[in-house]
């Protein structure tokens, strides 16, 4: 059966996406999720989104990064709001469920603005950061950002201790100013470099705030693929809340297969 699928992207985070509210994709069907999201003999994207029906909110967003694991996706979260506003399905607002629980979102002339989880632990170690944002965190100061071999560095922090198997995402961070950070992330799931991930931003704007490196409570984040921001509230205790990811969200082709 022919599988209508919608392409976006989130500064360059790409993903496939389905409307599965009639049920058409069978989602334990790992083997499709990468055979689809393979850049060679597929349609290529770092994951696959299906937009499902939700009994008591406008939708659940079900994400599978490019190998068919499971997290949430801060920037795939963005492209499913635009994604489900392209479907009728919400208007300039939503509330909708994710892995990690429900996201509240607006969406103004492609630009989503996206509430996350809030963040209650930020480990600080000497050479880096750990934090979960939905996604685990690993984030690093890498001053010559713009040359470093971020694949294999990355996968080995990816899969060394304490992380190992399970993984973590890992960040490389070069400051630009009191409020502006340069990022490039490898993501896990991926096993690569992807040219932006909002739970990894968001970590970074956390992390950066957590140790002193920034006094703002909005932090802007140059990616690979464009540029995002994050705001929040810092509580007394080293914790996060209210915290927000924006940044646009596009269609760039719609098929099938
Ligand atoms: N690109 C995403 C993160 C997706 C999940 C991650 N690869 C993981 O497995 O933890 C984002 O925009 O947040």
């Amino acid at each position: 059966m022919q599988q209508t699928f919608y392409k976006y992207q989130g500064t360059g985070n790409d993903f496939v996406m389905i409307d599965n509210r009639q049920q058409t994709f069978n989602k334990n069907n790992t083997k499709r999720v990468t055979e689809l999201c393979d850049r060679r003999f597929g349609i290529g994207a770092d994951g696959l989104i299906l937009i499902e029906n939700h009994a008591d909110l406008d939708f659940e967003m079900i994400y599978f990064n490019a190998d068919a694991s499971k997290s949430f996706c801060g920037n795939g979260a963005r492209c499913a709001v635009a994604f489900a506003k392209q479907l009728g399905i919400i208007n300039n607002s939503t509330t909708f469920e994710a892995i990690d629980g429900v996201h509240n979102a607006t969406i103004s002339n492609g630009i989503v603005k996206l509430h996350m989880g809030d963040v209650d632990k930020v480990e600080k170690y000497k050479s880096h950061v750990f934090l979960n944002t939905g996604s685990p965190h690993h984030v690093q100061f890498e001053d010559n950002i713009d040359t470093f071999d971020i694949k294999s560095i990355g996968a080995k922090i990816r899969y060394g201790a304490p992380y190992n198997e399970a993984g973590s995402n890992v960040n490389f961070v070069k400051k630009i100013d009191n409020q502006t950070f340069r990022v490039r992330t490898y993501e896990r799931g991926v096993e690569d470099e992807t040219l932006s991930c909002g739970t990894g931003v968001t970590g970074v704007a956390i992390a950066m705030h957590a140790t002193k490196h920034t006094t703002s409570n909005l932090v802007n984040l140059n990616v690979e693929g464009g540029e995002l921001q994050v705001s929040f509230d810092a509580q007394d205790n080293n914790a996060y809340s209210n915290i927000w990811l924006i940044g646009p969200a596009k269609l760039v082709f719609k098929g099938s297969i």
